[in-house]
């Protein structure tokens, strides 16, 4: 018998559950006010024991964030050994233990699913921690660890204390999988420096002759780790970065009228960026948000003077031209290449215009994919190369074993080809996890170094079509169950209205669907000019109210 019962016990009642408990691991795992993540911390750490028994004892990944929420609440979610997400059939589980709100219910859950597991109670449960710049972060960190203390005979773990939520990610791929990287913070900047100097080498350029870059860090961890990469890499590399919103160690101002959600959002510049230094032909502006995995670019075009925002449907544009490019002017004296899939999966949330470029003009096919990072990893991983990106600035590059081996082999053949030494490069460079900030920039600065475009051609790649996106409050947001994708709604039965809404405007388009992570129905509508895009979110969202 060697369910720990009473150490469950006495952690369990210092930490014990509101009596009205209706937790739910979604989209992003946990994510709420700080104040009432105190027994989730108990639930998650014990399932991510289990989660480790279960996968041969590999490593699991804590991460403890609450990305671009503001600096009240936090949050916390589960890595799986390969650096992604849990797998959706633990998210029930990790549910309803944290909605036991006895011991004795806890433990009648959890009992049989420790014997189930724990069958070899020799070999211990490996865990690696870390959180963001949050002020509830150490706090909420040392609940885990009281945790995992009592349990020492069971699970060991290694305490990161900050880091950025992809840096985790990568870090417990590498705990696993040692030909992935040093499992290390300076392990991560060597692979993304070599990876990225190099890449601008190969292709004829330096460090030196890199756009200028601002960067806002949402005064989140981003900031202290892209100050730590740039100290790590070249020193002519840092001339070039200007990092702004930084003060991570005033808390309360985190994501506070900056990061890449309040931009996009908001579309306009965050605070500590003037117009005058946006408008500068040689710079790019970059935000990143609270735990940085996501990226967005932007500037302020001279032409017309007006914000110009380059978002997550731009940067996955602008990496699969590259991408696109590189594989063309592979040799032509193998074919293997040719058996190379790639596939860019996007949201319902992508604008049409970035679905259209990517049909008719790179000739790629573009998935639709559900909402939130994990349906598009999942999508991504059916292709030699998939590209996933959401409007909002999350997403990466996937490179498969395939794609790698057949690079291999061309290399072989022939060893001096700069487009087979740049494609195997790229793969070190972008986050093969999950969304990274810091990679996707790096990415971002060598595509357009080796592309020769500027910001300003990147951003014409295509013209956004007029879209808005607007939360409508409704009694119970369950109600509302899609499908395609989210694209079409099935309950309430009003999908027929705002199809014919639709078909009233022109290049029309526009969906419903509840919001993971928010108590709330999205409504998204594009068109082809502002006042038909604005009329078109009105009466949907009128349906909504109306229906609801
Ligand atoms: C329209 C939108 O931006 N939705 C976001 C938001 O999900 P919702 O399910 O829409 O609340 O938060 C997710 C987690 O950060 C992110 O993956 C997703 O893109
Ligand atoms: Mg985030």
């Amino acid at each position: 018998m060697n369910f720990p019962e009473s150490s469950l016990r006495s952690i369990f009642n210092k930490y014990p559950p509101p009596a009205n408990a209706n937790f739910q691991y979604g989209t992003a795992g946990f994510r709420l006010n700080a104040t009432k993540l105190d027994s989730i911390m108990i639930s998650v750490s014990i399932i991510a024991i289990l989660r480790s028994f279960s996968c041969n004892n590999k490593s699991i990944g804590i991460m403890i964030t609450a990305s671009h929420n503001p600096p009240i609440d936090n949050g916390v979610k589960i890595i799986d050994p390969n650096g992604d997400m849990l797998p959706q059939i633990w998210e029930p589980i990790v549910t309803e233990l944290s909605n036991c709100t006895t011991f004795e219910k806890f433990k009648d859950y959890l009992k049989p699913l420790w014997n189930k597991y724990v069958v070899n109670p020799n070999i211990k449960a490996s865990i690696v921690i870390a959180r963001d710049t949050r002020e509830s972060g150490s706090r909420l960190l040392n609940i885990c660890t009281q945790l995992f203390d009592i349990l020492s005979p069971f699970v060991d773990y290694k305490n990161f204390n900050e880091l950025t939520t992809p840096q985790l990610h990568y870090i417990t791929r590498c705990f696993n999988d040692k030909s992935f990287g040093k499992p290390t913070e300076i392990g991560y900047y060597e692979k993304l420096s070599n990876s990225f100097i190099e890449l601008l080498t190969i292709n004829g350029h330096s460090p030196n002759d890199i756009t200028n870059l601002i960067v806002d860090c949402a005064n989140g961890v981003g900031a202290d780790k892209l100050k730590l990469f740039l100290k790590s890499t070249s020193s002519s590399l840092s001339n070039k970065f200007k990092i702004i919103n930084d003060e991570t160690n005033i808390p309360s101002s985190l994501n506070v009228n900056c990061g890449a959600d309040f931009v996009k959002t908001n579309q306009k510049l965050p605070s500590g960026i003037d117009h005058i230094e946006a408008s500068n032909d040689s710079t790019l502006c970059a935000s990143f948000d609270g735990d940085a995995d996501r990226l967005v670019c932007y500037f302020i075009d001279n032409t017309n003077n007006k914000f110009t925002l380059l978002d997550g449907d731009k940067i996955a544009i602008l990496l699969s031209s590259l991408i696109s490019s590189l594989i063309n002017q592979l040799p032509q004296n193998n074919h293997n290449h040719n058996k190379l899939s790639i596939g860019i999966i996007q949201t319902a949330y992508a604008n049409g215009s970035s679905t259209n470029f990517i049909i008719n003009e790179l000739n790629l096919p573009s998935i639709c994919a559900k909402t939130g990072v994990k349906h598009l990893h999942h999508e991504a991983l059916n292709y030699d190369i998939g590209i996933y990106f959401e409007a909002n600035g999350h997403g990466t590059v996937l490179f498969s074993e395939n794609f790698h081996n057949i690079m291999i082999s061309l290399l072989n053949d022939h060893p001096e080809n700069i487009s087979i030494k740049s494609l195997l490069l790229l793969n070190d460079l972008i986050n093969q996890t999950v969304g990274d900030a810091i990679s996707d920039l790096l990415a971002v600065i060598v595509s357009l170094s080796i592309l020769k475009k500027s910001k300003l051609q990147w951003s014409n790649t295509y013209i956004d079509l007029p879209n808005k996106l607007t939360k409508v409050i409704v009694n119970d947001r369950n109600k509302f169950i899609t499908t395609d994708a989210e694209r079409k709604l099935v309950e309430p039965p009003i999908q027929k209205d705002i199809d014919h809404l639709v078909s009233t405007v022109t290049n029309g388009r526009s969906f419903v669907r509840p919001s993971g992570t928010e108590d709330a129905v999205r409504v998204y509508a594009e068109a082809a000019s502002v006042e038909e895009c604005q009329y078109l979110s009105n009466e949907v969202s009128k349906l909504v109210i109306n229906a609801s």
